[in-house]
């Protein structure tokens, strides 16, 4: 039996628009054993009513892309997932799936495939690196994607809390990705470039107060908003208690970075998506340099 933990992400980190995400210490465990014969599932946690429990299920599907690889033929699965990130709110979720899916069937097949290629392989399911770079990888992780490949540096994660508020509705990713445009004013790069390079330095150098002007972005959250009510009162009155505020991912949560006032922070984000008429809850996490776990 193979043993996968896998941990959200936050990605975009503001103005890192499918280039930046982040690992937290929140996890989706996964438990793979080969049986004889057809395909079981068993759920515990988020995704017991939604997740396809079929061969259509992420999972599966991205296990099935390296035994195609690899030639290998298991003559049945049994799958067994514990889900503590909720689905489709911008932390992840099906990043663990590919990640997950990819590296257990990896294992159960002798461990042929490398790092980087069952990188590009999450890559190129995923759509982007972003989320599935730092899942698989851990850290922050920068990422691009040339002539194919995914290129990638792997930064030491920021020791600051991370105040995650989840709003109690699903956006997905497809969705929240049709409202951006196909075109942006030259000044909208040329604001994200600097703040992306901000933000990468303040990274690096540990000098946190740039977090304050970097997280700023506007190439995707200004078109998000609307499907995030509240998202534009969380990020002015939030900023003054936090070092930065952005939506994660394409939402619909909303990541705060503190040094600091976490229960302030995420109340007060709570209280303002409830008075938008949205339930949400709050959690403080740790952003951890720990990728994906494997346990045989
Ligand atoms: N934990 C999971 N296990 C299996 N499949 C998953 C899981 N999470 C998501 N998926 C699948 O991934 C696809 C996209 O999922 P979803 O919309 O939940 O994620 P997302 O929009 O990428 O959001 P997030 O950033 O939270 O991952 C759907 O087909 C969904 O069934
Ligand atoms: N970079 C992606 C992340 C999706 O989780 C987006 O913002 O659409």
């Amino acid at each position: 039996m193979i043993k996968v933990k896998v941990p959200a992400t936050t990605a975009n980190l503001g103005p890192g628009f499918d280039t930046l995400g982040m690992s937290l210490e929140l996890y989706n465990e996964l438990e793979v054993s080969e049986v004889e014969s057809g395909l079981e599932f068993e759920v515990v946690g988020y995704g017991s009513e939604e997740l396809d429990l079929d061969e259509n299920n992420l999972i599966y599907q991205s296990m099935k892309r390296v035994f195609e690889i690899v030639d290998y033929h298991p003559q049945g699965l049994k799958i067994k997932l514990n889900n503590q990130i909720p689905l489709a709110r911008g932390l992840g979720s099906s990043a663990t799936a590919i990640v997950g899916g990819l590296v257990a069937a990896n294992k159960l097949s002798g461990d042929k495939l490398s790092r980087d290629e069952l990188l590009n392989l999450a890559t190129e399911i995923e759509g982007h690196p972003d989320n599935v770079a730092p899942a698989l990888l851990g850290g922050v992780v920068i990422s691009t994607i040339k002539d194919g490949q995914v290129v990638y540096k792997k930064l030491s994660v920021p020791k600051l809390n991370i105040v995650v508020c989840i709003p109690d509705y699903q956006l997905s990713t497809v969705e929240a990705r049709e409202s951006l445009p196909t075109e942006v004013k030259f000044e909208d790069a040329i604001f994200n470039l600097s703040h992306t390079g901000l933000l990468i330095t303040g990274l690096i150098t540990e000098d946190y107060k740039l977090i304050k002007y970097a997280l700023d972005d506007k190439l995707h959250q200004p078109y998000r908003q609307e499907l995030v009510p509240g998202l534009e009162t969380i990020l002015e009155e939030v900023k003054e208690d936090c070092l930065g505020v952005t939506i994660s991912g394409s939402g619909p949560t909303v990541v705060a970075f503190s040094l600091e006032k976490e229960e302030k922070i995420g109340e007060k984000m709570v209280d303002i998506f409830s008075q938008n008429n949205i339930k949400a809850k709050y959690l403080v996490l740790n952003p951890t340099d720990q990728g994906v776990i494997l346990k045989r």
